[in-house]
């Protein structure tokens, strides 16, 4: 790894190139789902080494940064025609700046919110968002009594304003954090006023058109998963190899 003061370094991230929108999107070009999933881990290493001022990285050091193995970071950047230096490695800047590109992350996203209860409160409060490019642009709830409130300097909006606030901030992501009964109706209005990518928080499957995509995090899942693993380990069984079938390695 090669270390270069800290004042010097500026990310492509940070220099957020003008972007013309990309025609060629990660799917459209054969990226597996797998390795698109894995870019942004990849994306927030390297933007560790950035902050600590690295120029370059090993696609070891790199892997274990990123908590794969190095063989697979390789093939997942080779998709992206990145195949680094031999003997020098990666460049930490352009790495940035090409994940960023791919991911579409090179310019700004204008997302809205529908439901201003706990979740959608503490959404809109993080900061974390906006530092990455995605501008939370409505609050919204059909609640006449949580109307108005502010939140993190928006005030919440009506419900029945959505077609408009879609049009007007240009809305490309619409975050979906109501109860899982109004979820779908949520979803079919985002659609209907053109927002193609839902992040879908309720405890529910979404019904949408092909060319939507919904992505659902449930963090009681990730809680399940976790118990399962405690499970194991407090039963004395070996740890589940990860991304390997359980119990192949029992009876090996
Ligand atoms: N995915 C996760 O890990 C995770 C974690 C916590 C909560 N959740 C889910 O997120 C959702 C919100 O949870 P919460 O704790 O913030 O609930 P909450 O009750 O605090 O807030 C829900 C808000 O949605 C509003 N609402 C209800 N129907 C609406 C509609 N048709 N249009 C607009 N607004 C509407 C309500 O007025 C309320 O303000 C729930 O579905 C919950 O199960 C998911």
């Amino acid at each position: 790894m090669t270390v270069r003061p800290l004042q010097a370094q500026t990310t492509a991230a940070q220099e957020r190139p003008t972007v013309t929108p990309r025609s060629t999107r990660p799917r459209e070009r054969g990226i597996p789902e797998a390795t698109v999933a894995r870019l942004p881990v990849y994306l927030r290493a390297l933007q560790g080494l950035a902050e600590r001022g690295i120029l370059t990285v090993s696609s070891e050091d790199l892997a274990s940064a990123a908590g794969v193995n190095s063989a697979k970071l390789r093939k997942d950047l080779s998709h992206l025609g990145s195949y680094g230096t031999r003997g020098v490695g990666y460049d930490v800047d352009y790495l940035v700046y090409q994940i960023s590109r791919e991911l579409g992350l090179t310019q700004d996203w204008s997302v809205a919110i529908v439901g201003a209860g706990n979740l959608g409160r503490a959404l809109a409060n993080y900061g974390g968002f906006g530092t990455r490019g995605f501008r939370i642009a409505a609050l919204l709830d059909a609640d006449e009594g949580v109307v108005g409130d502010e939140v993190a300097g928006l005030h919440v909006g009506h419900i029945d304003t959505l077609e408009d606030v879609v049009s007007t901030e240009r809305v490309s992501i619409g975050v979906i954090a109501v109860p899982a009964v109004a979820a779908q109706g949520v979803c079919d209005r985002f659609v209907e006023a053109g927002v193609t990518s839902v992040l879908n928080f309720a405890p529910v499957v979404l019904n949408v058109p092909p060319a939507v995509d919904v992505r659902k995090v449930d963090l009681s899942i990730e809680l399940q998963i976790l118990a399962f693993h405690a499970q194991r380990k407090a039963d004395g069984r070996a740890p589940a190899p990860p991304g390997g079938r359980i119990g192949a390695k029992e009876k090996a």
